[in-house]
């Protein structure tokens, strides 16, 4: 008789993973499948760049997780691989003001960060352009997640600039590629019109993937991740209807990576339709925590105090808002409005008796799940 471990059985040195970090947020997939067309329509509004054109501005909309980063990020790395043209993608959930975005911008170009003391966005605007006319180079900016630059009230300012660079500094040219994933929120319309008149972008919309489009997905994920027969057809069928549910396929990569750690938990070499059931109860917030992660301090102060006052009315929230940060209700109406926007919390008119309509507060979310990703 062996010592070894049972048959089907993981011994300490094995795992089922075989590259677990293909299972990660940052990791750019090698084939990028079903998204031939929009792929196609951005090389066709950035091809004027390799030329030394200003390239088409453009808008990139669909649902979260629907692979537009990947393709931005897949066509930038070719163009800086292969041509000249400048490209920088600005994460808006980070930098979520013009000044951020263009501190950003500045860091991609010149590869070091613009001076900490603080320049004025006029100066830090001019060594960006004097930069782009003196090098004779074309710039391409995404703005991901640019939804944030409009719940912080800076989209306005930050796209005119963008867009009026060369009236500014003649022979600065600059084009615009901006990422949206709130479907409620209409871009264009909650532009200023001095915005509007200069901003026409060509658009490429990204729809939910099937669930036919997600196995086929996952299967090439998993191939890289676990190794030879860790999921069978059974479980990643299991994985791509959970998925389809939300659509956003990071939901279908987090379930890959939980359920082949429950299946290391019960050393066994396989997962199995249980160890991704099972993974689903955390997976299936990925979205929240993503959420979460973007939000200031008092943001993350007001998502707890409603998680405690759940279905409450306003006012009553403000006043435990107000006893835990001190802040005014003009800061408490901005934050409630975007944490709405950004489906953490659901603002409902409701009737209360005798006293007219007045708004109620709940969570999106099960407030537990909420309170545990906050802490
Ligand atoms: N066609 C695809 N092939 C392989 N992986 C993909 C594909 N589409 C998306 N992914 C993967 O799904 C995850 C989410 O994709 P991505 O971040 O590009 O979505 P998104 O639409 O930008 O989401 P959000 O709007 O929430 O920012 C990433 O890990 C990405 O690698």
């Amino acid at each position: 008789m062996s010592d070894g471990p049972e048959e089907g059985m993981l011994s300490w040195d094995e795992s089922v993973f075989r590259d677990e970090h293909v299972f990660e947020i940052d990791y750019v997939p090698e084939t990028f499948a079903h998204r031939e067309t929009q792929l196609q329509s951005l090389q066709y509004a950035l091809r004027p760049a390799v030329r030394g054109s200003r390239p088409l501005n453009t808008m990139v909309r669909g649902p979260p997780g629907t692979g537009k980063t990947t393709a931005v990020q897949k066509l930038f790395g070719e163009l800086s691989a292969e041509t000249d043209v400048q490209t920088v993608r600005v994460n808006c959930q980070v930098d979520s003001t013009r000044y951020a975005v263009f501190s950003r911008v500045f860091q991609g170009l010149f590869e070091y960060e613009p001076p900490s003391s603080g320049i004025s966005f006029k100066k830090l605007f001019s060594q960006i352009t004097d930069r782009l006319v003196e090098e004779d180079e074309v710039l391409v900016v995404a703005l991901d997640d640019v939804n944030y630059l409009f719940y912080e009230n800076e989209a306005s300012d930050t796209l005119y600039s963008l867009l009026r660079a060369h009236e500014a500094h003649s022979g600065a040219k600059i084009g615009v590629i901006i990422v949206s994933s709130d479907l409620n929120l209409d871009v264009i319309e909650e532009l200023d019109s001095r915005v509007q008149s200069v901003f026409r972008p060509e658009e490429v919309y990204f729809p939910k993937y099937d669930t036919d489009e997600i196995v086929d997905i996952l299967r090439g994920r998993s191939e890289r991740g676990f190794h030879e027969g860790v999921v069978g057809a059974p479980e990643l069928d299991r994985v791509a209807e959970l998925t389809a549910e939300s659509g956003d396929l990071r939901v279908g990569i987090d379930l890959l990576r939980r359920a082949g750690l429950n299946a290391e938990m019960r050393a066994s070499k396989t997962i199995s339709v249980e160890d991704v059931d099972e993974a689903y109860d955390k997976s299936k917030y990925v979205h929240l925590s993503r959420s979460l992660r973007g939000l200031s301090d008092s943001e993350r102060a007001l998502v707890e105090v409603i998680a405690e006052h759940d279905g409450e009315q306003a006012g009553v929230v403000y006043e435990a808002f107000h006893d835990e940060t001190g802040l005014g209700y003009t800061r408490y109406s901005e934050i409630i409005n975007k944490l709405d926007q950004l489906g953490v919390i659901e603002a409902a008119y409701a009737d209360v008796d005798g006293r007219g309509r007045s708004r109620s507060l709940t969570l999106a979310y099960d407030p537990d799940a909420v309170l545990d990703r906050l802490n």
